[in-house]
């Protein structure tokens, strides 16, 4: 038996390469391919996807792609990457490598090089602090797919969840504090986490259960330790795709009805976004402070993603060592 040489592989979901139509379909298309994502009949989604959805979608979205390109590249891309190159300068003997499920560099790509240093036991941390099939569950599918041809395995470890990791908690909180220093408490503060379609909550993915652990226990320390009103906080969903129900209630709603009621100043965190992304910066950064001032609020703003700051760092580290050291 060789010697046990570990690395680690983050995984997040996937950007396109360039702010172009072109790359944005490329992307759009292998990410909605997966029936992870999207679990219609091939043969009814896919003429859909190609014929319709791509085709009008894509030059779309690549504008909301261009308005929050960075000099780097697609956000998601730098700051993963960046998150990648600090825990490598903090771990120098264990191999790190980042990759993306639906974009460059790949996990097939990622896990050539770990194997090609001479890896052979890799823990696998999805970059998802919360649980869900369409996210955790497709990164598990990516790595073994990514060693379908190989004759010898590496020993994996996964990470499935970290949403009520207390480093996790702590970093949050922090963050929801440092904002409050510069911004003042708001009248309410809104979790706003991706959803999912209610029919995959039913068919047994605990998403909900996992996003709402998470703001139940920041809730609760914001409480106990600094006197905030639990009614301050909400949990709410984003980003609906596609016609069937899912997870309430809405980011986009609840914001339009909140502001509707009186409330004017409003602030919003999405704990469930490692790094901030199109979801994030113009979904809600632009577009919820649109909607908010819209319909009568005054005071908007956007707590950032925990991205590559030094807290997400030591927290990621954190659970990688506990992870590490459980299995050896
Ligand atoms: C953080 C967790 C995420 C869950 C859960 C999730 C589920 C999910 N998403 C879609 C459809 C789309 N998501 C899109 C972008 C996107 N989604 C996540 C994360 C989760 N998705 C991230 C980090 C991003 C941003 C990527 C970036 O490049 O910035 C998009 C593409 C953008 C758009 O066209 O609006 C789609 C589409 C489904 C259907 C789903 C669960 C079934
Ligand atoms: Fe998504
Ligand atoms: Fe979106």
């Amino acid at each position: 038996m060789s010697k046990n040489k570990q690395g680690i592989l983050l995984v997040n979901l996937g950007t396109p390469d360039e702010p172009t139509a072109k790359a944005v379909s490329k992307y759009l298309k292998t990410f909605l391919s997966d029936s992870r994502v999207v679990d219609l009949p091939k043969f009814i989604w896919q003429p859909l996807l190609r014929g319709i959805i791509l085709p009008i979608r894509s030059p779309k979205v690549a504008k909301l792609y261009a308005s929050i390109w960075l000099d780097e590249g697609s956000p998601l891309y730098v700051y993963t990457k960046r998150q990648a190159q600090a825990l490598a300068q903090k771990m120098p003997d264990i191999p790190v490598e980042f990759a993306f499920c639906y974009s460059n560099p790949t996990v097939k790509m990622a896990m050539d090089s770990l194997l090609d240093q001479g890896v052979n036991d890799i823990l696998v941390l999805p970059l998802y602090p919360q649980y869900s099939c369409s996210t955790s569950a497709a990164v598990f599918d990516a790595v073994a797919r990514s060693l379908q041809k190989r004759r010898a395995i590496p020993s994996l470890r996964f990470i499935r969840d970290y949403a009520t990791f207390e480093p996790y908690i702590d970093a949050l909180i922090l963050s929801i504090k440092a904002h409050e220093m510069t911004h003042g408490r708001p009248e309410k503060l809104l979790f706003s986490l991706h959803g999912i379609p209610v029919r995959f909550a039913k068919q047994g993915d605990d998403y909900p259960i996992r996003c709402k652990a998470t703001v139940d226990a920041v809730k609760k320390r914001l409480e106990e330790e600094d006197g905030w009103d639990p009614e301050i906080i909400q949990l709410t969903f984003q980003s609906k795709f596609g016609k069937e129900p899912w997870l309430t209630p809405a980011t986009d709603a609840s914001i339009e009805s909140l502001a509707k009621n009186g409330v004017k100043h409003l602030q919003v965190i999405c704990p469930g976004f490692t790094a901030d992304c199109l979801e994030t910066l113009e979904e809600i950064s632009i577009g919820s402070k649109e909607i908010f001032e819209e319909h009568g609020g005054e005071t908007f703003s956007y707590i950032p993603a925990l991205n590559d700051s030094s807290e997400h760092i030591n927290l990621l580290l954190e659970l990688i060592k506990k992870n590490l050291s459980a299995n050896t």
